[in-house]
């Protein structure tokens, strides 16, 4: 019974950030063991919506409930994983030192290290200092911190930013083997190409939801097979509605 509810659902949800509104009424639900991919325009509310969901985002209106608790629940602590834009990993240490003290702070497993460094690609890198990272590599490294602990609710925010397309390719096949485990995985992104890596889209623009559908669903929707092309279809579509 537990298991079918959604691991994410979304409500009447409204944020204010610097006293304006940044987020107006979203509703969604996200089903466990799935890839939900945020997309839209810089600015549009992606990262405001996922910090709702960890639980730090201060909100206006609505609800927000992550495994049947409100988002932020001290119980979600271990449960849910969160990669910021900023890395947060330590740039005087090495990867794997940033890896055990994260691990010893949220009591993962020793042997969670070795494992999270594979998943990323840092096998190699793993005992370099984080200051002489490239880009991409510090970027991957944040993201093995929120592997640590294997937890039921990943959310990513641009986690491929700046990766060349090989990298991205692995990472995508990384969220899909995590989701296949029953990990639910939120992952933002402004690069359309990448909407079609997700299991569904929830399309977004200036704080509100322009479509929440399966990539298929939304190109049959707009008769295109470029999602691209259906975003900007979608936009002229309810800009003819509100004119
Ligand atoms: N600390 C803040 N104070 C005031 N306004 C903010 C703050 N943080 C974000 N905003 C505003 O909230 C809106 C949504 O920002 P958010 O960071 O959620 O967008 P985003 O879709 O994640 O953008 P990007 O793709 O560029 O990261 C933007 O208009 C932004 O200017």
């Amino acid at each position: 019974m537990m298991s079918s509810s959604p691991a994410v659902s979304v409500n009447d949800l409204h944020v204010v950030r610097g006293g304006r509104e940044v987020l107006h009424g979203l509703a969604f639900d996200v089903p466990r063991g799935s890839v939900l991919g945020l997309l839209g325009p810089s600015g549009c509310g992606k990262t405001t919506l996922m910090r709702a969901v960890v639980g730090v985002q201060i909100v206006k209106g609505g609800t927000v409930e992550v495994l049947g608790e409100p988002a932020g629940s001290p119980g979600l602590r271990r449960r849910v994983g969160y990669a910021t834009q900023q890395p947060a990993v330590y740039a005087d240490l090495t990867i794997a030192e940033n890896l055990r003290y994260f691990a010893a702070v949220i009591g993962a497993p020793h042997k969670d290290v070795d494992r999270v460094v594979d998943e990323v690609g840092l096998a190699k890198q793993r005992d370099q200092v984080v200051a002489t990272l490239s880009g991409g590599q510090h970027s991957r490294a944040n993201l093995a911190v929120a592997l640590l602990g294997s937890p039921e609710v990943l959310v990513l925010d641009e986690p491929t930013v700046g990766l060349d397309p090989v990298l991205r390719e692995e990472l995508w096949r990384l969220f899909h083997a995590l989701a296949e485990r029953g990990t639910t995985l939120l992952v933002s992104s402004h690069v359309m190409d990448e909407a079609g890596r997700t299991d569904r889209l929830l399309l977004m623009r200036e704080g509100d939801v322009l479509a929440d559908d399966t990539p298929d669903g939304l190109r049959a929707r707009t008769g295109t097979q470029d999602l691209e092309k259906a975003f900007l279809q979608l936009i002229s579509e309810r800009e003819g509605a509100t004119t």
